[in-house]
């Protein structure tokens, strides 16, 4: 039992909104207060203290009384706000690499690698924590990670949230507004679009920050051309094609190919990150073949690509619930990849490939984003833990449900949709595990969408309930993976990995429970490298593409 105690208190800590207040953190609560009556006196505590008769653990309308840590500062809140490619994040960026201790939060795992990489350069060191990576350096007081592991109960001297426009997102806004309200930092840099500053400066209202807005304008051309491209003849080194469904990602590489003139990278967010890191850099080296990418709106929030040209395929998406055409803000943000300042090519292109989609482009391309009116939200598992002591009947997928349904918010907060969360919740529900446990499951990285990954799922949730530890070779033989031969085979490699990263995850998060890590690490960067293989190969492959870049065929294709 003292060991079972010891882990899960390990994991909470590492668990994103696990127990935010520093109040319920491991340095108070969990040494003070190890069990449930002790963040029920703490909470009772709390309730007493904002005056309330009878504490509604469903009233979420305070949330930045959630962070004591960051309510003790007075901060300096600097909002860089403009256009994409205007030095917003590399302003921000400049104050961090010279304070003495700081965190760069962003919204993908693209971006937390470039912050480190560009770091550790600048010899500021610097760790990498994603959900599923620690990379660590040697004395850093410096880290990058995704937004998700923003860490609340630190102090630090510089902080930067970037994309911070994404408070408005369904499912991930509340990751950003807990970064907003949460982090504690002297100096805290927001950067995003200008139709987030009105909801950011009533949002810090209450904080007591003190709140400047810094506008920039863009720093290189991007222009809107008003042909279509046409023909995939038309295609040059530099051009980045978007596009939505996988299928469609690989359709349109083939057909470049197919052409003997360029050899596309690929990125979209189904690939493995590390294999998306390393296609956008092949892409972006000079001295690779593969000149031309083929991407989804993986590639679409701050990233700095040699990117001349983006050639919208189509201007909808399948969003999950149904076909819609992407927003303003979206289209900007894509389109903005291209032309990057002091890039290979500072002069940015954007135009379609149908003709009809030009009017939508270019009317979003000169309209303002629409103003953000609320930010996310959610409960921590502190507050889902109470309310089930009021509800001892239920599982987690109904405390959840019924949490959903009786949140009271402030106005300008909504609360997350969490339909993943169900989905994990309903599997784990037929387990009789606890609360804590079935926290942990629900919020992990999985893909409920994938049956793959959600079967990985089930087999680690079932193992850990009848055995308490699960290993790795109970449902994966290592040297098995082999070079897909078809694009069936090679979906099918992009589950695998996601049933080892969350294996990762996991491990991260139970340590005792899931032992294999460093076993799952390894298979990930084989099926990440197998997955690679196969793009090298499914293409047209020349093995003397510059020769050919200077045969008649070049001027034809133009
Ligand atoms: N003053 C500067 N000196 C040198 N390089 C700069 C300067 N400002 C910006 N850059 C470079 O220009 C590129 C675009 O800047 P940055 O990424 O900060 O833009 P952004 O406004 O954050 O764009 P996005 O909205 O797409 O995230 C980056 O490669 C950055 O390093
Ligand atoms: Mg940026």
């Amino acid at each position: 039992m003292g060991s079972l105690l010891f882990r899960r208190r390990l994991s909470r800590t590492l668990v994103p909104g696990w127990s935010d207040n520093a109040d319920f953190s491991r340095s108070s609560w969990q040494l003070k207060f190890g069990t449930s009556y002790g963040v029920y006196q703490c909470l009772r505590k709390l309730s007493s203290s904002t005056g309330a008769k009878k504490f509604d653990f469903t009233d979420l309308t305070r949330p930045h009384t959630w962070y004591p840590n960051a309510r003790r500062k007075r901060r300096n809140v600097i909002l860089h706000v403009g256009p994409t490619n205007s030095g917003k994040t590399y302003h921000a960026l400049k104050r961090l690499e010279s304070s003495s201790s700081g965190i760069y939060c962003g919204p993908l795992r693209l971006l937390a690698w470039e912050v480190a990489q560009r770091l550790n350069k600048a010899k500021v060191p610097c760790d990498l924590i994603t959900g599923q990576e620690r990379e660590e350096v040697d004395g850093a007081k410096h880290r990058a990670v995704t937004v998700e592991m923003a860490d609340v109960t630190s102090d630090y001297n510089c902080a930067v949230v970037d994309e911070i426009q994404m408070l408005g997102c369904r499912t991930r806004g509340f990751s950003f507004t807990r970064a907003l309200l949460g982090i504690s930092a002297d100096e805290l840099h927001l950067c995003g679009d200008a139709a987030a500053v009105p909801l950011i400066q009533e949002l810090l209202k209450v904080t007591d920050d003190n709140v400047k807005v810094q506008y920039y304008e863009r720093l290189s051309p991007l222009i809107p051309l008003k042909v279509p491209l046409g023909s995939f003849s038309n295609i040059r080194t530099g051009d980045c094609i978007v596009t939505f469904s996988r299928y469609e990602i690989y359709n349109i590489k083939k057909r470049i190919e197919n052409g003997r003139n360029h050899l596309c990278s690929v990125v979209y967010g189904s690939l493995p990150p590390e294999t998306r890191t390393r296609q956008a850099t092949m892409f972006n080296d000079e001295s690779s073949d593969f000149d031309v990418l083929v991407a989804s709106d993986a590639i679409g929030m701050g990233l700095n690509l040699n990117i001349s040209r983006i050639i919208f395929s189509t201007l909808r998406k399948f969003d999950g619930v149904e076909m819609r055409e992407l927003s303003v803000s979206e289209i900007k943000q894509i389109a903005g990849r291209a032309g990057r300042y002091r890039s290979k090519f500072p002069v940015g292109e954007v135009t379609c490939l149908d003709p009809d989609d030009i009017p939508l482009l270019l009317s979003s391309l000169s309209s303002p984003s629409p103003i953000i009116e609320a930010s996310g939200t959610f409960s921590n598992f502190d507050l889902l833990f109470m309310y089930s002591r009021l509800h001892p009947n239920y599982g987690i997928h109904q405390i959840l449900e019924h949490f959903v349904e009786n949140a009271k918010l402030s106005e300008k907060y909504f609360i997350a949709d969490c339909e993943q969360m169900l989905k994990v919740a309903a599997v784990i529900d037929e387990l009789p595990l606890s609360l804590n446990d079935k926290y942990l499951f629900t919020v992990s990285s999985v893909d409920m969408d994938d049956d793959i990954s959600s079967q990985g799922l089930t087999q680690f949730a079932q193992s850990y309930c009848k055995n308490g530890i699960v290993r790795l070779k109970e449902i994966f033989t290592p040297g098995t993976l082999k070079v897909p031969k078809s694009h069936k085979a090679l979906k099918e490699l992009e589950s695998i990995h996601k049933v080892l990263d969350l294996y990762v995850w996991l491990s991260f998060h139970m340590e005792d429970s899931f032992p294999d890590r460093e076993l799952a690490a390894s298979q990930k960067a084989i099926c990440s490298m197998i997955i690679e293989e196969f793009l090298g190969r499914d293409g047209w492959q020349k093995p003397n593409l510059r020769k050919l870049r200077h045969s008649p065929l070049k001027s034809l294709s133009g």
